[in-house]
């Protein structure tokens, strides 16, 4: 998605349904798509055609996945998707389920294709290969192969392992191709993928920043009223600063944004939110110090889920609290209140499990870790969104740079990074380890770098060390600095060794009760970002 000029167009709310069989790219689909300016759902094949279809589809793009559509019970797809007139582009596994429901052929044809191949195409309408050179460079990943194209499509490419490598039926407004295009080996993937989307299924590319800003204006406008007042859990983060931003222009100074502070904060930062965010944006800001609730609804937890329920909870009660306190008078005059704004995002929602057939991997704060007696009516205008387009709407909106290029903290803050019970003693130990971490991040000028870097404290890990010749048995601290698009997927970042060495000679000479740094050299998968 572009930070667009061309606002003044409405976005087109009707959604590309990318259906996911099982494929490691489905979300990368869903991105690709999004980049090309249209608004991009994901859902599992489980979903039958008319749950599609009640979605009013204006494009449908069936992905790839590890089975093979001849195997017993490989996932399929109903031959009436394709009598919706809804336009569908299938891709690898997508392809062949196409093929396979439209009467064609697909087989295992023992040449299997995996990475980069060449397609070639010569002449014909081209199709969604329009503007692409004869020869391209395509990625794979199949052992299976259309032999044969269903009856009214045109072969459109070919490749040494695949005799039908793309195929295309204008009339119908169907595509396959076997490679995949939304990933960033194929030359011309997106290309492929803006030639559907644009050319041939005729959507106008208006799904930007610009349009969303006006979008949720209006709907946030309808939503609150013309008297309602709302309350915002604001962090200090990118999301929250966002959504209060979107909310502000809404509905103007009916807006108060509310800080949290729970006592697992790192070092000065109730201090930087209350100073920076006001300044940047004028918000009116109530500070809510909950030191106690949270600690003490914490003592003696060490499950990660409880944790983060328990936090949950508690973050809805300082709502409450905050509410009663700042919007008192504005209930009593009969003014609508009631309203609760949160700088929810797509992926927080889909790692609660909240995604349409998503497992729930760990309950975010804000959504899985909701309490069951919610009064609030939920404001959340970036729920559908990546974090780099939420740093585009924020950019959008003038947010300055240090709010929408900030390094994400969780909600549940240093509460799920001490793994083990939270104490104040620990948080203190945690919270001299980060700022030292930090520090020496930004002093080696990686903040742009690096994603985020939480910083971790074992607590109920011991080891022998040795300091001043004498023996301590102290905790380690685990630095867990990542790279990533959006904290859906992630790698852990190579920080050069001079940096790390001095992190941890720092660590452990200034901090009290830890002899020992150690690295988490994971991705996600198979590691999450953090640790709890
Ligand atoms: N200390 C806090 N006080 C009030 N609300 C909070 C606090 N921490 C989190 N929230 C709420 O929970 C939401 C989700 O938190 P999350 O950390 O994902 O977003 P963020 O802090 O706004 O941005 P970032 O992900 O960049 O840190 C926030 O957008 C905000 O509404
Ligand atoms: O507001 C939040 N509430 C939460 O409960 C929460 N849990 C994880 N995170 C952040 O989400 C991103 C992905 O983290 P994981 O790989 O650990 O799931 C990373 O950026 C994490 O810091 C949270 N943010
Ligand atoms: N990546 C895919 O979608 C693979 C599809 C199918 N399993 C094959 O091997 O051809
Ligand atoms: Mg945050």
């Amino acid at each position: 998605m572009n930070s667009s000029e061309n606002s003044a167009a409405t976005p087109d709310a009707r959604p590309v349904i990318v259906v996911d069989y099982g494929a490691q790219y489905a979300q990368l689909i869903a991105r690709r798509v999004r980049e090309a300016n249209i608004y991009s759902e994901i859902v599992p094949h489980t979903h039958s055609t008319a749950q599609i279809l009640a979605k009013n589809p204006a494009a449908i793009i069936l992905s790839g996945g590890p089975s093979s559509v001849y195997a017993e019970g490989a996932p399929n797809v109903g031959a009436d998707l394709f009598e919706a007139g809804v336009p569908v582009l299938g891709i690898c596994y997508g392809f062949q389920a196409m093929a396979k429901a439209l009467g064609g052929t697909v087989a295992k044809t023992g040449l299997r294709e995996y990475g980069a191949t060449d397609a070639t195409s010569e002449g014909g309408s081209r199709s969604v290969l329009a503007g692409l050179p004869e020869v391209q460079n395509v990625w794979m990943s199949h052992g299976d192969s259309v032999s044969e194209a269903p009856e009214g499509f045109e072969v459109l490419a070919t490749t040494a392992g695949a005799p039908v490598a793309a195929f295309a039926d204008a009339e119908r407004k169907l595509y396959g191709v076997q490679w995949h295009p939304e990933v960033k080996h194929s030359d011309y993937g997106q290309r492929v993928i803006e030639n559907f989307l644009h050319n041939e299924a005729g959507l106008e590319p208006v799904w930007t920043a610009g349009n969303i800003v006006e979008e949720h204006v209006a709907k946030i406008r309808e939503q609150i009223g013309e008297n309602g007042r709302a309350i915002c859990g604001l962090s200090g983060g990118v999301d929250s600063a966002v959504a209060a931003a979107i909310v502000q222009r809404a509905i103007g100074d009916r807006l108060t944004c509310v800080f949290v502070n729970h006592g697992l904060l790192r070092q000065d930062e109730a201090e930087q939110v209350e100073r920076d965010f006001v300044a940047s944006t004028g918000a009116k800001l109530y500070v809510a110090n909950e030191q106690e609730r949270f600690l003490s609804a914490l003592a003696g937890v060490t499950d990660p889920e409880e944790k983060r329920k328990i936090i949950g909870r508690e973050f809805i009660r300082a709502f409450e609290a905050a509410e009663a306190a700042v919007l008192n008078d504005a209930a009593a005059s009969g003014e609508k209140v009631g309203f609760l704004v949160q700088g929810t995002l797509y992926p927080d929602v889909v790692e609660s499990g909240g995604g349409e057939g998503a497992a729930n991997i760990k309950s975010h704060h804000n959504v899985g870790g909701l309490p069951e007696d919610l009064e609030f009516a939920l404001v959340e205008p970036l729920r559908t969104l990546f974090k780099d387009e939420v740093r585009a709407v924020g950019a959008e909106l003038g947010l300055p740079s240090e709010i929408v290029q900030r390094q994400p903290f969780p909600g549940p803050g240093l509460g799920i990074r001490i793994i083990g019970e939270v104490t104040e003693e620990r948080l203190e130990t945690l919270r001299a380890a980060d700022a030292i971490a930090r520090a020496e991040l930004t002093a080696a000028g990686l903040d742009q770098e690096v994603w985020q870097m939480p910083v971790v404290l074992l607590a109920d890990v011991r080891s022998v060390g040795v300091q001043g010749d004498g023996r301590t048995y102290g905790h380690p601290i685990v630095l867990r600095p990542v790279s990533s698009e959006d904290a859906m997927t992630a790698d852990w970042s190579r920080l050069p060794y001079d940096l790390l060495a001095r992190i941890s000679n720092r660590i452990t000479n200034e901090v009290d009760g830890v002899n020992r740094v150690v690295l988490d050299v994971t991705s996600k998968p198979p590691g999450t970002i953090e640790w709890e």
